[in-house]
């Protein structure tokens, strides 16, 4: 007689490489077996994986995808009454569907949800099932609840990922982001060039084996090779496009003559070759396949979702793909002559996508058309949903003054804009165990921050003053950041009894200016010119006081590093940092206080100089005052997983809708 145990499944978290870890199950389970090569059971149709009583568990596949356990049991005593609670599961949605051989016994269960609803289940992560777009149903023991997540191919299209490059923040969260995406269950790959500049920056890449896997780009008049590199590193799939013109002294961008001539072949290289990424390399044995979402960074990516929609598409691939562009700067657009656009590999009838016309005051003569490509704005007319890196930002782009001229565009695309605030990488970023400060500290033990303080005076050569305010600021020196703000209002701030860090790179103007002020200013304000990891985080934890003077700021991460530090940060009102920096109030609270730094505006010097003043005399003359806005701001949540749950939602959106464009 074939009868049925009725048992609890429960998928759950696995980093490991084993896939029975990745099973759990809490009941009558007696034991699982574990394959010794996990991708045996990944990709094979129908495998056993364990065993219910002396019965084979097996695993399978269906064709949509979703997972299908089966166990069948021979012998009896468990009958009847095993039947009953299996239909009462079923009507609680616990046992999502049952599958019966020829007598009506029971042999397998379907994990696929009663309602057939999606529900995004907040814990669980499955990176090493990563079976394509997954749908795993999920039976939470004691809260009787079924939970459902879709696990999705994402690709990351990046001109920088940290630690291998980086620039400013678009580094880091092409760093991070992917990692916190691969570790909630998704197979994730980040395509970006292998830039080697001749410098110890080189070693970033030393791990990356040539993938042997060498294809074709039809760009620029001509043919061009193309090689990918690979790293698999903390579940993501670090993809190293691979190309002489990535390969030469300098930044990313440029070099001390100024950005790079062929900067728009660099990146259209790189688009094109993350597009076949997904098609050609069988990472881990396997490739992502077409049903991929594709996530483009700033302009360096953008030609990919307008490749998807006029390269692919018409030839039937990627049909079942989505793209998001991702804005982290709307001011660098990619914007070229119109006559490059033949070069960048696209049928000529696709020109409208990206054509560009300069407003009559930005041409550069009476005769000048102004005809341009704009390869961001390809990618704003073509992306299936546009993602900015905070809310406030989302809403700046469709402004006239935030929209860099692509407001209208932007603003006809409102409904499929959403807005994500940056998390931060809360591992490298610990006050407790940060390799780069002296001391470390924590919210419960906050009185070693001063150490830090005292230790970085004396690295600089400051005199060593623990209750002088330390004001910091760290960045690109960029009209952006505000800086000519700062170097107006510099006489002032060094009237007043404090000291004044700064660590930045860029604009040559500012640079000299940093160092000149450095000279007329010696026993308070430090210019530190160039890009130096250390010593950020030494000024993250060592200063009382960040400034961040912002002339727009799509998220902006040195605020939220500063207030994890117990740093307490003074930002221009604009974009993320208005909608990071709570504003403080003392008398919030029955009189505790709330906020976590403040924000000023309008952009001027007054109100900056203000709002500095203010948070001088707080830190100067209300002692518990400044540690409340400490704690506050180092209890904050600024994780990654926070963001990429919603970044989870945005691509379910993203596959309710067919392609915006496509070729039916
Ligand atoms: N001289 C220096 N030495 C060492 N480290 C330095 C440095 N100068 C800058 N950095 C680091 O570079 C990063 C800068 O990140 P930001 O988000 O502040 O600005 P950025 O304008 O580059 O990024 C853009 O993309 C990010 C990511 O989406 C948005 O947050 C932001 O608003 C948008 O302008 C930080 O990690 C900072 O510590």
């Amino acid at each position: 007689m074939t009868s049925t145990i009725p048992f609890v499944l429960h998928w759950t978290t696995c980093h490991s490489h084993s896939f029975m870890e990745s099973v759990q199950m809490t009941t009558k389970v007696s034991s699982c077996k574990s394959f010794s090569n996990p991708l045996q059971a990944k990709f094979n149709n129908f495998r056993v994986i364990g065993q219910v009583g002396f019965a084979p568990l097996w695993c399978s596949r269906s064709r949509s995808g979703c997972l299908r356990l089966r166990a069948s049991i021979s012998g009896g005593g468990i009958g009847g009454s095993q039947d009953a609670v299996e239909e009462e599961k079923q009507e609680k949605g616990l046992i999502l569907g049952t599958e019966r051989d020829g007598s009506g016994a029971v042999i397998g269960f379907h994990l696929i949800p009663q309602s057939g609803e999606v529900e995004v289940n907040e814990v669980n992560s499955v990176k090493d099932i990563n079976i394509n777009n997954l749908k795993e149903a999920e039976e939470i023991e004691g809260e009787g609840k079924a939970q459902t997540r879709i696990t999705y191919n994402i690709v990351f299209v990046t001109a920088e990922a940290a630690p291998y490059s980086k620039t400013g923040g678009l580094g880091d969260v092409c760093g991070s982001l992917p990692i916190a995406l691969a570790a909630r269950g998704h197979r994730v790959m980040v395509v970006s060039p292998r830039y080697l500049n001749g410098s110890t920056a080189d070693k970033n890449f030393a791990s990356a084996v040539d993938l042997d896997s060498r294809i074709k780009v039809y760009c620029f008049g001509g043919v061009q090779e193309v090689d990918f590199f690979h790293e698999y590193r903390d579940g993501v799939d670090w993809v190293f496009v691979d190309h002489p013109s990535y390969h030469r002294p300098g930044t990313l961008y440029g070099d001390t003559r100024g950005a790079f001539g062929d900067n728009q072949f660099r990146f259209t290289l790189l688009c094109h070759a993350a597009c076949e990424a997904p098609l050609v390399l069988p990472l881990g044995g396997f490739t992502y396949g077409e049903k991929c979402v594709f996530l483009a960074n700033d302009w360096h990516a953008s030609l990919v979702p307008v490749l998807l929609a006029a390269k692919y598409r018409p030839y039937g691939v990627y049909k079942d793909a989505r793209s998001i562009l991702v804005i982290h700067n709307l001011s660098h657009q990619g914007v070229e002559s119109a006559a490059t656009y033949q070069n960048l590999g696209l049928p000529s009838e696709w020109y409208g996508a990206l054509e560009w016309v300069f407003p009559t005051w930005a041409r550069t003569h009476a005769l000048d058309p102004g005809l341009a490509v704009n390869l961001l704005k390809g990618a704003v007319v073509t992306a299936d949903r546009i993602l900015t890196v905070s809310q406030g930002y989302s809403w700046e782009i469709t402004t006239v003054e935030g929209g860099y001229g692509l407001h209208e565009l932007l603003s006809d695309r409102k409904s499929i804009i959403n807005g994500i605030t940056n998390g931060i990488d809360v591992a490298e970023w610990d006050p407790s165990s940060d390799e780069h400060i002296p001391y470390h500290y924590s919210v419960e033990n906050i009185s070693e921050k001063v150490q830090c303080k005292t230790a970085l005076q004396k690295e600089l050569g400051l005199p060593i003053r623990p209750d002088c305010p330390l004001i910091g600021f760290i960045g690109r020196l960029d009209y952006q950041k505000g800086i000519d703000l700062i170097r107006s209002a510099i006489p002032e701030i060094m009237e007043d009894d404090v000291q004044f860090i700064m660590l930045g790179s860029g604009d040559p103007m500012f640079e000299d200016w940093m160092r000149a002020t450095e000279l007329a200013h010696k026993e308070k304000f430090r210019g530190w010119v160039g890009f130096n990891v250390p010593i950020s985080h030494k000024i993250t934890a060592g200063c009382d006081i960040l400034l961040m003077p912002s002339r727009f700021e799509p998220c902006g991460l040195n605020q939220l590093y500063a207030m994890r530090y117990g740093t307490v940060p003074v930002v221009h009102g604009t974009g993320g940092l208005r909608d990071t920096v709570k504003n403080f109030n003392p008398y919030a609270q029955e009189g505790k206080g709330e906020g976590t730094g403040w924000t000023f505006s309008p952009l001027t010097k007054e109100s900056m100089l203000a709002a500095l003043k203010i948070a001088v005399r707080t830190y100067k003359e209300h002692k518990s005052s400044w540690e409340g806005l400490m704690r506050r701001g180092m209890r904050r949540d600024c994780t990654w997983e926070n963001a990429a749950i919603q970044y989870e939602q945005v691509f379910e959106w993203a596959f309710i809708d067919p392609p915006y464009v496509s070729s039916d």
